[in-house]
């Protein structure tokens, strides 16, 4: 058995962490042999009340200590070890007196965006071992987009850990390094996008007489119906082309939204937060 701290539990901490005991309690997942379950878990904040707030949110049924400013006592009891503060914050968590000490010989899970496998290694003794990963906050319910970056010193078992937890929580995908602030504006950023896109279907729809609530719903199962096709092997060109009947309505608000630009700006928003992403922690 072994120790889980979130190192920094806000939004993607408490976003994951709800995913991650959902997908234990389920143990809807086929656990290999090397994975070691944790059956310690440890979150890591800065305010007592912030602690107090997490501790209400997971209640009573989840074994979780809920500390403020005991990052190192938690990070010594614990085998793995999720960084989840903001990327700007990675020196003060990680250079606090004892912190190196206390790393020594485990994993580091960092979804820092922008902060590197190099950048973090100068603030980590030798022997921590970092993976990096992205998820997104559809973890909150085990829907999550993670893409995973390995560190030549991961091992076989510590990436098998890390696919178990965030396969566990959504779908996984390794990728470089070089190629992660892309994949943090795709898929880390990606539901603000996904979400304001849902947020002006929606407001099509209420200006054409439905009332929100109905055009919401409208607007975001067919995003993710739209989603699953994809996933399950069609080609977006070919879904576009058998939803535009000669004539119809479908071709008709296509091309509007092609007056508008609409695929350039969307690729430029990923152009740009992958670019931002690339800063990040520096
Ligand atoms: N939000 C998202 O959808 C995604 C975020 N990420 C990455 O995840 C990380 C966290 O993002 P997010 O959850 O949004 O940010 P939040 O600010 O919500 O969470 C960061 C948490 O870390 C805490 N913290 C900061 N410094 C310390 C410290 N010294 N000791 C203990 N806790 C500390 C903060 O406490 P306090 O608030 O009191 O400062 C806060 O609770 C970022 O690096 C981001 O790049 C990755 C993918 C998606
Ligand atoms: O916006 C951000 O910087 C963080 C990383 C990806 C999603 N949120």
């Amino acid at each position: 058995m072994s120790g889980f701290c979130v190192l920094g539990c806000g939004t993607m901490g408490k976003a994951l962490l709800t995913g991650i005991f959902d997908s234990i309690k389920e143990q809807d997942q086929q656990v290999s042999k090397n994975v070691s379950v944790p059956d310690r878990f440890y979150a890591c904040v800065k305010f007592a009340q912030e602690a107090r707030d997490i501790e209400k949110l997971f209640g009573e049924t989840v074994g979780i200590s809920v500390t403020a400013e005991e990052n190192v006592q938690k990070a010594k009891a614990s085998d793995v070890l999720l960084l989840s503060c903001k990327p700007q914050g990675a020196e003060e968590v990680l250079s606090a007196p004892g912190m190196k000490e206390a790393l020594k010989g485990k994993l580091i899970l960092s979804i820092l965006a922008g902060k590197t496998i190099d950048s973090l290694k100068t603030l980590l003794d030798d022997s921590t071992r970092i993976i990096r990963i992205m998820p997104n906050t559809a973890s909150r319910i085990r829907e999550s987009m993670s893409v995973l970056c390995p560190a030549p010193n991961a091992t076989e078992a510590d990436v098998e850990f890390a696919e178990w937890v965030f396969n566990g929580i959504g779908r996984t995908m390794k990728l470089p390094e070089k190629l992660i602030d892309a994949a943090t504006a795709m898929c880390g950023s990606g539901p603000a996008f996904v979400a304001t896109m849902i947020e002006a279907m929606t407001d099509g729809g209420v200006m054409m007489g439905i009332p929100f609530a109905q055009a919401q719903e409208l607007a975001a199962q067919t995003m993710v119906g739209t989603g699953q096709m994809v996933l399950q092997g069609q080609h977006p060109a070919k879904i576009r082309n058998d939803v535009s009947t000669p004539a119809g309505c479908t071709i008709s608000g296509l091309l509007a939204l092609e007056d508008g630009k609409i695929r350039s700006t969307i690729a430029r928003g990923i152009e740009q937060a992958t670019k931002t992403a690339s800063g990040l922690g520096k």
